[in-house]
């Protein structure tokens, strides 16, 4: 009986799934699914591998508990013929620990869990569904996969923080996270110009969180985001690097609790807070409103600063590759960012990037400039399959 894994991908503004065969060299995916959460009562949408419609439930209630429920009864329902092998999970952060993949135990789950404090938007999303699975279908084997893991490449001075380096032996220091999408665009990106990969390369994941990643010979060199994904470029709600000062200033003058802080720079910032109109891009590109350009404009200016910041790691740019749901459809985003990167030698062709080619270099760029779609979940089955061999 071919044996099959399923990936679940809980992110801040999305959760995705994918059913894998993996009995295959490298695993293949059947179905693809998510929960669509822009109604009062949300979705389940499963579609196949080319894209075309499986299943659909209008769900009765919000409950994650009850999704995952769902989603298992809709894979043993429709591929109950294959062996339901395992189930792979992003998970946001895996602390110092964990540089790979892992099975999840009871021991393990308490130190993920343990870590919710430093991925707050995050870690409990992402745990839910390992809670889930083991009430449901406790003889499952659950593999936790990690955004941070692709980043234990960074070394000092690149991972460390200007404070006393007590904290950097304690774990205070630059994790970094969009690991499982870095690592898959550095492979497709080193299938289609393998050229490229002693050469100078960053990422842009622009989704609803946001970092970029400066890498060579696929190993992450730096990254913007820190000890939390709230740090480096301007995302959705999150607000990005900011002056520390002013969280000081929040807590002693406003008198604002450590709670309603972390409240207001995970939840109420980044575009949402500035545009005061919506953490979404394409609400904001739509909008006729100045704050609103204003929050397009600091996003685009940040990723510009940083992927110089970058660029300076790598002591100069072979490569900018764009991903992420900004960084695959925004075609006026990859324009402004490139137009403010000129001076490095940037330059894009308008045709391919508005009709998003993978390649959208211009004639005269000094740097290739690509658009990769992401995809973390074949990046987890993938990991999900080194964990089960490994485990033979
Ligand atoms: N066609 C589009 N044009 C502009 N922005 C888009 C488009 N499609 C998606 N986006 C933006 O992508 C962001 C979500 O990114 P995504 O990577 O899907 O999220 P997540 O980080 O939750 O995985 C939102 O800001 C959304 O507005
Ligand atoms: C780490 C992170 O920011 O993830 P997401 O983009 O899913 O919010
Ligand atoms: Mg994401």
């Amino acid at each position: 009986m071919s044996e099959t894994a399923l990936v679940l991908n809980a992110g801040s503004s999305s959760i995705k799934f994918g059913l894998f065969e993996m009995s295959a060299a490298a695993p293949v995916l059947l179905c693809k699914g998510a929960l669509d959460e822009h109604e009062a009562r949300p979705r389940l949408v499963v579609k196949g591998p080319a894209g075309e419609d499986l299943f659909e439930k209008q769900r009765a209630d919000t409950d994650d508990d009850h999704l995952f429920a769902d989603v298992l009864t809709f894979v043993d329902e429709s591929f109950g013929d294959r062996h339901l092998r395992c189930i792979g999970h992003r998970i946001v952060h895996g602390g110092p620990d964990y540089s790979g993949p892992v099975e999840v135990t009871e021991d393990v789950y308490a130190k993920l869990d343990a870590l919710t404090p430093l991925a707050p938007l995050h870690q409990p999303r992402c745990l839910a569904p390992v809670r889930a699975v083991s009430a449901i279908r406790p003889e499952l084997t659950q593999i936790a996969c990690f955004d941070t893991a692709f980043h234990h490449s960074l070394a000092p001075p690149a991972s460390r923080f200007a404070i006393p380096r007590r904290y950097d032996e304690r774990g205070v220091r630059r994790y970094g996270f969009h690991g499982l999408s870095f690592e898959y665009v550095a492979g497709r990106l080193a299938g289609i110009a393998p050229h490229l990969v002693a050469g100078r390369t960053v990422i842009a994941h622009l989704g609803n969180g946001a970092s970029l990643c400066a890498l060579r010979n696929n190993r992450s060199l730096d990254t913007t985001m820190g000890l939390t994904p709230l740090d480096g470029l301007v995302m959705g709600t999150r607000c990005g690097t900011i002056d520390p000062g002013v969280l000081l200033y929040l807590q002693q003058h406003e008198r604002m609790s450590a709670e309603d802080v972390q409240h207001l720079l995970y939840q109420e910032s980044g575009l949402l807070g500035v545009s005061g109109i919506s953490a979404d891009m394409r609400t904001l590109l739509a909008s006729g409103e100045a704050a609103a350009r204003e929050a397009i404009d600091l996003f685009t200016i940040r990723v510009a600063q940083q992927v110089a910041a970058m660029a300076s790691t790598l002591q100069g740019l072979d490569c900018l590759v764009f991903t992420g749901g900004i960084g695959e459809h925004a075609k006026e985003i990859r324009s402004e960012i490139c137009a403010r990167l000129a001076w490095l030698g940037v330059r894009i062709d308008p045709v391919a990037n508005d009709k998003a080619h993978e390649a959208i270099r211009g004639r005269d760029s000094a740097v290739d400039v690509f658009i990769i779609p992401t995809n973390e979940e074949l990046t987890i089955a993938q990991h999900c399959a080194a964990v089960l061999q490994r485990a033979q």
